[in-house]
C-alpha cells in the first residue's frame, strides 16, 4: 500500500470539515499540497498531489439530481499558495471546497451561492481551527439545498405582456387595470361582460370566448386577465381554447406581491401564498401542469415546468411555513419587550398610509404610489409632543376582493394591527368611492377581530377635494382628522388627537420612589411623562401621567 494510500481509510465524522487526526497525518506527509475528495459522510474517497485538477471529481459518480448539491466536497491542504478554483464548485456542484493553510493554519470555505433555484456564485468563509471544530457544514448545505428546490412560480417579462382584462363590473375592471399596470403589464383593451351567459366550463359564455379570441388576433394580445377567481378546469379550458396565458385577480395580485416584497419574511410569505394557490389547481390537470409557470410572463406548459412535481411544492410548503414560524417567533419575542404604545396605519391600498407614515416620522417609508407598495409591515418609533414614545407601524394594504388565503399569508404584518393600541385608518378622500373602500377595510378589520379597538380616521388628500366635501366627512365621522400627508398639512392635528387618546389611557399619580428602587425611574420616563421631580435624602419624589398598567405596579409607592 502507497504510504498516502493511507489518507483513504480516514473517515471524519459527519459535518466535520477537518479533524486534528487528520490534520497530522497530512503534516507527516509534507508535502506541497494535497488534495482530497469527500463524501458527506465523512469519507475519503480520493486524493491528489500539488495543484487541484478536474480529474480528482471527473470520474466519480455524482448524484444527479439538479435539486440537490453533489454530496461530495474537496478538501485542500496547501502551504500558503492556491488559485481558487470556483469554476470546480458550480460545474460539479460541490457541497464545498476548503482551504487549509498549513502555515498559517486557518481554513477558506468556498460555498456555492444559489438564487431562485440556481447556483449562481459562490461565497466565502475563514475560520480558525478551533472554530472549524464546532462548525457543522452540512447544516448549511440542506439550507442550499433548501434554495435549489425553490419553485419557480413567477417570472415576468416586462414590456412582452400585452393583456386583455375580461370583467363583469365596470369600477372592479378600473381597479384591474390598475393591478395590470403594477404588474408591469401593458393593457390593451378590456371587455366587460354584461347579462353573462354562463357556461361552467369556461365562466364565460362561448359567444364571449370566439370573441375574446378575435380581439386577441386583432390587438396581439398574449394574456388574459380575469377579474374573478377561475377554478381549476375553467383555467385549463380557457387556456385550451384561447391558446394563451390565462390569469385571474388573485395571481395577479400575488404577481405584484411577488414582485414587491422586500425583506426575507415577506418573500416567504409570498412564496407561500402563491404555492398554495398553485397547488389545487395543478390536481386534477393530469400532464397538463402549466400552471405551475404560475404568473405571468410564463408562455406554455415549458417542459422543465412538467418536472416540477406537486410532491417537491409540498415539502417546499412544508419548509417555508417551518422558517416562517421562525421568524414569527422572533418578532414575538422582539413584540413582547416592547415597553411603548403600537400605533397601527390602515387603510386601503393607495390611501397614503406610507405618507403619513412619513409625516409622523421623518423616515423614508416608500411610498411609491403604486398599489401595495408596502408588504412588510416598518415599525418606527417617534416621541409625541407630550414627550411620550409610541410606535407607528405601516401595514399592507387592504384591497377588495383580496382572497383570504392571501390574508392568512400576510398574517405576520397584520399581527402587528392585533397587538396595536391605535388604529389610524387613512382614507384617500379623493376617491370617488371612498365610502365603498372604508366599508372594504372595516370588514378585513372586523375579519381580523379588531373592530373593538379605537379607531381614528384619517381623511388624507385634502388637498385633492373640495372644503364642503371634508366638512361633511368630518360631520359625519366625528373621531377623524383632515390632513394633506403629502404637503405636511395637518400633522399637528393629528398627532394631537393620538396624543389625547394616549393620555386617556393615562392617570396622574404622586410617588415616592427611594434611591434603591430608582431603577423605575427610567421605565416612568419612557412610558409616562414626568411632572414633577424632587429629590431629598429618602429618596425622589414625582408627579407622572403614567398608563394605568404601570400605575397599578407602582401602587406602593404612591403618596
Ligand atoms: N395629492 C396627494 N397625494 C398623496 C397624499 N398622500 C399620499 N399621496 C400619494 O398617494 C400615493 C400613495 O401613497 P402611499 O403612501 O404609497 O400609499 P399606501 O397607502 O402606503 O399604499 P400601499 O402601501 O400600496 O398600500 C403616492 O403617490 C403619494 O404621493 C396627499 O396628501 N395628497
Ligand atoms: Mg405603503
Amino acid at each position: 500500500m502507497n504510504n498516502l494510500d493511507k489518507l483513504l481509510e480516514f473517515r471524519l465524522e459527519r459535518g466535520k470539515l477537518i479533524t486534528q487526526q487528520l490534520l497530522n497525518k497530512v503534516v507527516d506527509f509534507n508535502e506541497e499540497q494535497i488534495n482530497l475528495l469527500l463524501n458527506r459522510k465523512g469519507q475519503v474517497i480520493d486524493y491528489q498531489l500539488g495543484t487541484l485538477q478536474t480529474d480528482l471529481i471527473e470520474g466519480v459518480r455524482r448524484r444527479r439530481s439538479k435539486k440537490r448539491l453533489s454530496g461530495l466536497r474537496i478538501l485542500v491542504f496547501h502551504k500558503g499558495k492556491r488559485r481558487i478554483k470556483k469554476e470546480l464548485v458550480l460545474k460539479y456542484r460541490l457541497d464545498n471546497l476548503t482551504y487549509f493553510n498549513l502555515n498559517r493554519q486557518y481554513l477558506e470555505i468556498i460555498f456555492p451561492e444559489i438564487k431562485q433555484g440556481r447556483l449562481t456564485g459562490i461565497a466565502k468563509q475563514q475560520l480558525g481551527l478551533k472554530e472549524a471544530d464546532t462548525f457543522n457544514y452540512v447544516d448549511i448545505v440542506y439550507k442550499l439545498e433548501e434554495e435549489l428546490s425553490h419553485v419557480e412560480t413567477h417570472q415576468i417579462k416586462q414590456s412582452q405582456e400585452r393583456a386583455i382584462l375580461v370583467g363583469s363590473k365596470e369600477e372592479s375592471l378600473k381597479e384591474l387595470k390598475n393591478l395590470t399596470t403594477t404588474a408591469k403589464v401593458e393593457v390593451v383593451t378590456n371587455l366587460t361582460i354584461r347579462d353573462r351567459v354562463v357556461d361552467p366550463a369556461y365562466y364565460i359564455g362561448q359567444g364571449k370566448v370566439s370573441q375574446i379570441k378575435r380581439t386577441l388576433i386583432n390587438q396581439q394580445a398574449n394574456v388574459i386577465i380575469f377579474d374573478d377567481e377561475l377554478t381549476p378546469a375553467q383555467y385549463s379550458n380557457l387556456e385550451e381554447g384561447l391558446g394563451v396565458k390565462v390569469i385571474d385577480r388573485t395571481q395577479l395580485i400575488l404577481d405584484i406581491f411577488a414582485q414587491q416584497a422586500q425583506t426575507k419574511e415577506g418573500q416567504l410569505q409570498v412564496e407561500l401564498a402563491q404555492l398554495k394557490y398553485l397547488l389545487p389547481r395543478l390536481i386534477g390537470q393530469g400532464a397538463k401542469m402549466s400552471r405551475l409557470g404560475g404568473g405571468i410572463g410564463t408562455r406554455g406548459p415549458g417542459e422543465t415546468k412538467l418536472e416540477i412535481d406537486r410532491r417537491r411544492i409540498r415539502k417546499r410548503i412544508h419548509r417555508l411555513k417551518k422558517d416562517l414560524k421562525k421568524i414569527r417567533k422572533n418578532r414575538q419575542l422582539q413584540r413582547k419587550n416592547r415597553r411603548h404604545p403600537v400605533i397601527s396605519l390602515v387603510g386601503y391600498t393607495n390611501a397614503g398610509k406610507s405618507t403619513v407614515m412619513n409625516l409622523l416620522t421623518k423616515a423614508e417609508v416608500e411610498a411609491k404610489g403604486r398599489l401595495f407598495a408596502t408588504l412588510d409591515s416598518t415599525l418606527r418609533q417617534i416621541k409625541l409632543p407630550i414627550g411620550r414614545q409610541v410606535i407607528v407601524s405601516d401595514t399592507v394594504g387592504f384591497i377588495k376582493k383580496l382572497p383570504h388565503d392571501l390574508i392568512a399569508a400576510f398574517k405576520a404584518t397584520l399581527e402587528e394591527i392585533k397587538e396595536a393600541n391605535l388604529l389610524l385608518h387613512v382614507v384617500d378622500s379623493s376617491h370617488p368611492n371612498l365610502k365603498e373602500r372604508m366599508a372594504v377595510v372595516h370588514d378585513e378589520l372586523e375579519d381580523l377581530g379588531v373592530l373593538d379597538k379605537e379607531i381614528i380616521t384619517v381623511f388624507n388628500k385634502a388637498d385633492l377635494v373640495a372644503d364642503n366635501k371634508l366638512d361633511l366627512l368630518q360631520r359625519d365621522y366625528p373621531n377623524s382628522v383632515v390632513i394633506s400627508a403629502l404637503h405636511g398639512k395637518g400633522k399637528e392635528r393629528l398627532l394631537n388627537k393620538i396624543s389625547s387618546f394616549i393620555v386617556q389611557g393615562m392617570i396622574k399619580v404622586k410617588l415616592k420612589l427611594s434611591y434603591d428602587k430608582a431603577n423605575w425611574l427610567d421605565r416612568i420616563y419612557q412610558e409616562g411623562r414626568v411632572l414633577n421631580r424632587s429629590y431629598d435624602n429618602q429618596g425622589i419624589k414625582l408627579e407622572a401621567q403614567i398608563p394605568n398598567r404601570l400605575a397599578a405596579k407602582l401602587k406602593k409607592y404612591k403618596i
